[in-house]
């Protein structure tokens, strides 16, 4: 990529574009327990990047009706060695917060419950456990941590201090809006959408608009419907293949992890295609 790097992640990296666009590409890499593996899942790029074109279609009539839009320019007007795993997105002024809804009890959302019998400002019933669907979603917003570090939890009074009240009581009820129409549609498919993080920015015009990558494995949980249990760890419906071999292979998730087998890579990107083909009732290509 001739672009000069604007920022890198674990899996993907931002690029700038010139004339106030950006683009963002994502890479076959996929992490698990805070690690970047070594091996590579073939096509995860090209299946996550296609998600989330998909789910930025499906979301414009939630957005709209916040007055908000979304950044993807284009996801085909893209560099021919990035083709089909990059988007061109509009520039924006990031704002500092992840947008965080949960609809499940999973995670640090369980740790902070079984604390306090909440989760941030929101009381919950007595009796949730690991995986429990909470009675409504509830906004957990954070904020970005400094590359390796973890997102730290904060509450809607600091959202307001970092944004303003207006702004905040906006980016609940649009983070809460475009949750509840993607575990809607992803319940139609048969994927419990546990929980997922929206970034925000502004546009020129100031007005708010939806960033990032929405709604894929890599920025939500995504659960098989089938095999939902209440009471442990939920299975991951990509990822699962992953953690179980890593755990079979004696790693001590502090050293370098070690190379995937090619059976877990082969069912680990069928996984993300599956996701995708579920979701958007197309087939993957
Ligand atoms: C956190 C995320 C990131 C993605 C990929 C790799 C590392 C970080 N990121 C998003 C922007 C960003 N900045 C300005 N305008 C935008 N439309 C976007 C977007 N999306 C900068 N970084």
């Amino acid at each position: 990529m001739d672009l000069p790097l604007v920022a890198r992640g674990k899996v993907r990296e931002v690029y700038d574009a010139g004339d106030d666009r950006l683009l963002l590409v994502a890479s076959d890499r996929i992490s698990a327990y805070d690690h970047v593996l070594p091996t590579p899942i073939p096509d995860k790029g090209r299946v996550l990047t296609q998600l989330s074109v998909w789910w930025f279609e499906q979301l414009t009539p939630v957005l709209s009706a916040f007055g908000a839009t979304h950044h993807l320019v284009s996801a085909t007007d893209v560099p021919a060695g990035v083709a089909g795993r990059a988007m061109l997105v509009r520039r924006l002024d990031m704002l500092p917060v992840e947008c965080v809804a949960r609809g499940y009890l999973s995670g640090s959302g369980t740790v902070e419950y079984s604390r306090t019998g909440s989760i941030r400002d929101v009381t919950l019933p007595p009796g949730l456990v690991e995986g429990s669907r909470l009675p409504e979603p509830v906004f957990t917003p954070s904020t970005k941590a400094e590359v390796g570090e973890h997102d730290e939890a904060i509450d809607f009074a600091r959202v307001v201090s970092l944004v303003g009240a207006a702004r905040a009581e906006e980016l609940r009820e649009l983070t809460l809006a475009l949750y509840r129409r993607g575990a809607e549609v992803a319940a139609g498919a048969g994927i419990l959408l546990a929980d997922t993080k929206f970034e925000f920015g502004l546009g020129a015009d100031g007005g708010l608009v939806l960033g990032d990558e929405v709604l894929t494995p890599d920025s939500s949980r995504f659960w098989p419907a089938s095999s939902w249990a209440p009471g442990a760890p939920q299975p991951s419906f990509d990822k699962q293949y992953v953690r179980d071999w890593l755990t079979s292979s004696g790693w001590d998730r502090v050293s370098p992890p070690p190379e995937l087998p090619d059976d877990v890579v082969a069912a680990t990107r069928e996984r993300y295609v599956a996701a995708y083909e579920q979701l958007t009732g197309t087939s993957f290509r």
